[in-house]
């Protein structure tokens, strides 16, 4: 008998699942049963939407399901093509056999969504292919290919071309064999000469990783209580840490930052061009112009993805720096793959082309100019390609901050001139702002997206003004950070609270590890610093507002971060990684503090979180309200995937509708007035008009924007 499955469970999938199992039971002619899914798809577990109402969500009543699977008197082969996850696999677990195609992936990914196998998968899985094997599938939520599967034992065979005849070869082969011995729940963990100690290091690798999200620990302890427990106490267990997990806020954070990271794709822009509407254009071949760290790490990603480059220097030095850097980095990744150099064929000239001839840029469907941020050198690129390069080619610019419409005019087209901003490591990060300018076609912008797609990245379009979604985002919460200095803090406490918050990395270590000198640079150019400073200007006032200039001091005495061996901490040596506090940056500030007569007071942790928390997200209504973004979860997901924000709180709008929109407003108000020369503090118009209105739930802020002037 076959019964088939559909994609994900829904409580009519289910409850067929059940009525077929009763019947093959009853039913003496059929002596074995296989269950597969519809088009060549297993299961995607259970519908995730379903979670945030759990007393009706499918996905609860699967494991009285996967056990009546086990218990059945007539061998259960699972079929599994396509994908076999969360569910999707636990039901494969309840069956005494599986048969994957060469080409299914498997996996238990419930801990990227907050919670934890929770039909009775961290009960089997680690009696199938031991605890190690089973942590580590179920901590990391990671999906593996068949052909390691088979390896693992958790499949009994790989089927290189018909799945389902071979899962119904396999079942009447086995009919009439014992079942026991394949009824998972009947087997005892493997056991490990160090268990104890394994649990305990496991436990102590997962909490480090996990920057205070839950689930990954409650993991270890499910699969410890199958290590020591019976099966039955185990599954008690089981239960009560995935309810846990399901009522906690982490969960539905990490569930909303799941379908943001879809919705994203749906892409659409104030003057009305739409993801449903563009087309993109194929990108066949792509150029790279400037090999530094952004360019190579570009060219790495772009070679990642198959796509044949032509890399440019401007001199034959450069070009030769860049080629080495780009090679080495090329060989770790080709070892990371499998298939290795072969598969990427970087040796391969007409895949990977170094020169500084701008000519061999002539033919190619795509170039991304990743040179200095510097506006007179970008446009000089973009009009010498504007003439080179042929007539549908679209460019590209990885500036983190500059105009994309005057960088765009310098160009014949500026229909096709967009902006991408990659982050750092280029070939590594996820996030790829996809900016575009006044005149950017739909075109454009749909080719753009497609990239990063073709790059495995998660683009995200936003419109032009400095700093776009992400750095806009970033310069209140660094600048509060800098103020908490000046005020008495310092900078191993700032950093503490925010990363005990959960980001990868607080303010001062970032700027550290990014250089000092990038914003330095950039603060000269905006007439902020340095020489075209107006003499009698204030040290610590700019415009008429509280300006910080300890970042230009620091830079001043040739503190760049990392690359110097000293800026707001101290390094082992120049390039060092290791930070520690320094005595001569505390002394430095108190002398400082002297100079300008303030009065160093101790900041609580509770201030240091909300200035710098609420001030990004404060500048994060600005931008919806302007239309630089089209919602909310396009600000969360550059925040979670560019600027390492904790993913289990969702992103800071979404943290800010956790928060409760009053709070943030009552907070911005209170800290403003104490503080009315810096405006990043004081509440936007638009957070004060969803207050007003009731607060809504975060998918209906955007019905309350009205764009006056969509900054296009
Ligand atoms: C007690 C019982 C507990 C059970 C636990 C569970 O089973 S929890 C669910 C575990 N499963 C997952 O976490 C799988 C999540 N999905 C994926 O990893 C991927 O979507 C995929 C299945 C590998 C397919 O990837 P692909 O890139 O091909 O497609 P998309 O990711 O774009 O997905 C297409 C659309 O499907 C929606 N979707 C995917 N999975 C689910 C799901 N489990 N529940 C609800 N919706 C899901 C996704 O949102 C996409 O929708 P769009 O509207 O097209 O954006």
């Amino acid at each position: 008998m076959v019964i088939e499955s559909l994609f994900y469970f829904s409580l009519a999938v289910l409850q067929a699942l059940e009525d077929g199992l009763k019947k093959a039971d009853a039913d003496p002619s059929v002596k074995a049963v296989m269950i597969c899914g519809e088009n060549g798809k297993f299961s995607a577990g259970a519908d995730i939407r379903g979670f945030s109402a759990p007393q009706s969500h499918p996905g609860i009543g699967l494991a009285p399901i996967v056990s009546l699977i086990e218990s059945s008197e007539k061998p259960v082969v699972a079929a599994i093509e396509g994908v076999a996850l969360g569910g999707g696999l636990e039901v494969a677990l309840g069956c005494h056999y599986r048969v994957a195609h060469v080409k299914a992936r498997m996996g238990l990914p419930e801990v990227t969504i907050g919670l934890l196998p929770g039909a009775e998968g961290t009960q089997r899985l680690p009696r199938l292919i031991g605890v190690p094997a089973a942590l580590d599938m179920i901590t990391t939520g990671k999906h593996i290919p068949a052909t390691e599967a088979l390896k693992l034992g958790l499949v009994d065979e790989i089927a290189e071309e018909n799945t389902i005849e071979a899962a119904i070869r396999l079942a009447n082969k086995v009919i009439g064999q014992p079942l026991a011995p394949r009824r998972l729940s009947l087997k005892p963990v493997p056991t490990l000469p160090n268990m104890e100690a394994f649990l305990r290091e496991a436990l102590v690798k997962v909490k480090k990783q996990a920057r205070g999200c839950l689930a990954p620990e409650l993991c270890v302890q499910a699969v410890r209580a199958a290590s020591e427990r019976p099966f039955a106490e185990g599954l008690r267990r089981e239960r009560e840490l995935f309810r846990l997990l399901l009522s906690s806020g982490q969960a539905r954070a990490l569930q909303y930052a799941f379908f943001a990271e879809r919705a994203v794709r749906r892409w659409a822009t104030p003057a009305g061009a739409s993801w449903s509407s563009a087309n993109a254009q194929p990108v066949r071949s792509a150029a790279v112009i400037g090999l530094g760290t952004m360019g190579r790490g570009i060219v790495t990603s772009l070679v990642k993805a198959n796509i044949p480059v032509v890399a440019l220097e401007q001199d034959l030095e450069n070009l030769k720096k860049g080629r080495k850097a780009v090679m080495l980095l090329l060989e770790r990744e080709a070892m990371k793959m499998e298939g290795g150099a072969q598969r990427l064929d970087f040796h391969n000239p007409a895949r990977l082309q170094f020169t500084v001839d701008f000519d061999l840029l002539r033919d190619v469907d795509l170039v991304i100019e990743a040179v200095f941020e510097n506006m007179a050198l970008k446009k000089e690129i973009f009009h010498k390609l504007s003439k080179i390069c042929k007539p549908g080619a679209l460019l590209c610019t990885n500036t983190s901050a500059l105009n994309i419409n005057e960088i765009a005019s310098a160009t014949s087209r500026p229909q096709q001139v967009i902006g991408t901003h990659f982050f750092s490591p280029a070939h590594v990060m996820r996030l790829l702002e996809i900016i575009y300018g006044s005149h950017t076609s739909p075109s454009a912008i749909a080719t753009a997206m497609q990239l990063a797609k073709a790059l495995n990245k998660i683009g995200v379009v936003v419109g032009n003004c400095f700093g776009f979604v992400g750095n806009r985002m970033m310069f209140p919460y660094v600048q509060q950070a800098v103020f908490l200095l000046e005020e008495g803090s310092r900078p191993e406490a700032v950093d503490e609270v925010l990363e005990d918050f959960g980001f990868k990395i607080g303010p001062f270590r970032m700027s550290d590890l990014a250089g000092l000198d990038v914003g330095w640079r950039s603060r000269q150019g905006q007439g902020l610093t340095g020489p075209s400073l107006p003499a009698g200007t204030p040290a610590r006032q700019r415009h008429g507002q509280r300006y910080s200039p300890l970042p230009d001091l620091l830079c001043e005495h040739g503190r760049f971060g990392q690359k110097t061996g000293h800026g707001w901490y101290l390094y082992e040596k120049a390039g060092g990684r290791t930070a520690t506090p320094d005595p001569w940056l505390h002394n430095f500030l108190a002398r400082y503090r002297d100079t300008h007569g303030i009065k160093a007071r101790a900041i609580d942790q509770e201030e240091i979180l909300e200035r710098c928390l609420f001030a990004l997200i404060n500048e994060g209504f600005a931008i919806l309200a302007e239309g630089i973004a089209s919602g909310p979860e396009h600000l969360d997901v550059i925040y979670i995937n560019g600027y390492g924000w904790p993913r289990h709180r969702g992103g800071p709008m979404f943290y800010a509708s956790t928060v409760g929109l009053p709070r943030v407003l009552a907070k911005l108000e209170q800290y403003s007035e104490v503080h009315p020369d810096v405006p990043g503090l004081r509440p936007n118009a638009f957070l004060r008009k969803l207050v007003a209105v009731g607060s809504p739930p975060l998918q209906e802020w955007m019905s309350y924007v009205s764009w006056q002037s969509p900054k296009l």
